[in-house]
């Protein structure tokens, strides 16, 4: 399947990445001239181009739109004249499905809020469908996303919450991760080995939650023996307002103003 991503940036780098780890896509870019780009296509051998009219002849099976949200309709629009059987899936954070689906009348338009996990195929995508999609369309999306990682459907309304959580999360938990990192320098361990301590600690206790289906707070009282050390640390962040700061960033990151 040839899939174009348009916009290789963060995003659009971590779903070529992604794709590029399995070998079995064939991969175009477009995006404005530029070396780091021009690195990355000759690094994972895609194809790049500069120019809409390049990427229409290439006649890709699906578009990955990955450009920065302000101008992610008016590259729809250079994108008209696209097969009407390409898929369009759009990551556009606050870009509404129906802006881009005017812009492309022709063509099936999704849109998604993926993660930068998807570089290492961990990704958290929250997806929204048209409910006219027939099944072929439907099923190209969600298989070529979970190659990506876990594909949630969720209605267009529901997107944007979906997207603060799955996709400004893991910058919450990089925060979290590097202020553990300090402590543990600052108790003697050595960078090196506080990073990768830490990481595999967040990578244990996202499968542990995610296998068992059990509630964060059961997950927590199972850690914190009576007496013990964790509830004097979970003490600690409440005394510092942790929990109202998680829910205080994701209410900013919500807040279209
Ligand atoms: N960074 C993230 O974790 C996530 C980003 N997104 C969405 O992905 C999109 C890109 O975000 P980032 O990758 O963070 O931004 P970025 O600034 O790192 O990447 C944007 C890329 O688009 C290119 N570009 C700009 N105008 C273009 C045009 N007309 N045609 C083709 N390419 C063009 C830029 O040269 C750059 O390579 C945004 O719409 C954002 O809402 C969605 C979920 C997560
Ligand atoms: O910061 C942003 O706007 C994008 C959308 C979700 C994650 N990154």
């Amino acid at each position: 399947m040839k899939v174009a991503i348009v916009g290789v940036g963060s995003m659009g780098g971590a779903i070529m990445q992604g794709l590029n780890n399995l070998t079995k896509y064939d991969l175009i870019a477009m995006n404005p001239q530029n070396p780091r780009v021009e690195k990355l296509a000759h690094e994972y051998k895609f194809k790049l181009v500069f120019d809409p009219k390049s990427l229409i002849d290439l006649q890709p099976d699906v578009v990955i739109l990955t450009t920065p949200a302000p101008v992610t309709v008016a590259v729809a629009e250079q994108l008209q004249a696209l097969d009407p059987h390409t898929i369009v899936i759009s990551a556009a954070a606050g870009i509404k499905r129906a802006d881009l689906q005017a812009a492309l009348v022709n063509n099936p338009v999704a849109t998604m809020i993926p993660n930068t996990p998807v570089s290492v195929n961990a990704g958290t995508i929250g997806l929204s469908l048209d409910p006219k999609f027939d099944k072929p369309v439907k099923d190209t999306i969600v298989q070529l996303l979970n190659d990506l990682g876990d594909v949630v459907l969720v209605s267009e309304e529901q997107l944007d919450i979906v997207g603060v959580i799955g996709g400004c999360g893991p910058a919450f938990v990089d925060v979290f991760m590097d202020a553990m990192s300090d402590a543990a320098v600052k108790h003697g361990l050595n960078r090196q080995t506080a990073y990768r301590l830490i990481a595999s600690m967040v990578k244990g206790s996202g499968a542990l939650a995610y296998e068992t289906h059990q509630s964060p707070a059961t997950l927590r009282d199972q850690v914190a023996s009576p007496a013990g050390t964790t509830i004097r640390g979970l003490a600690a962040l409440e005394k510092h307002g942790f929990r109202y700061g998680v829910i205080d960033a994701v209410d900013q990151a919500s807040d279209e103003d």
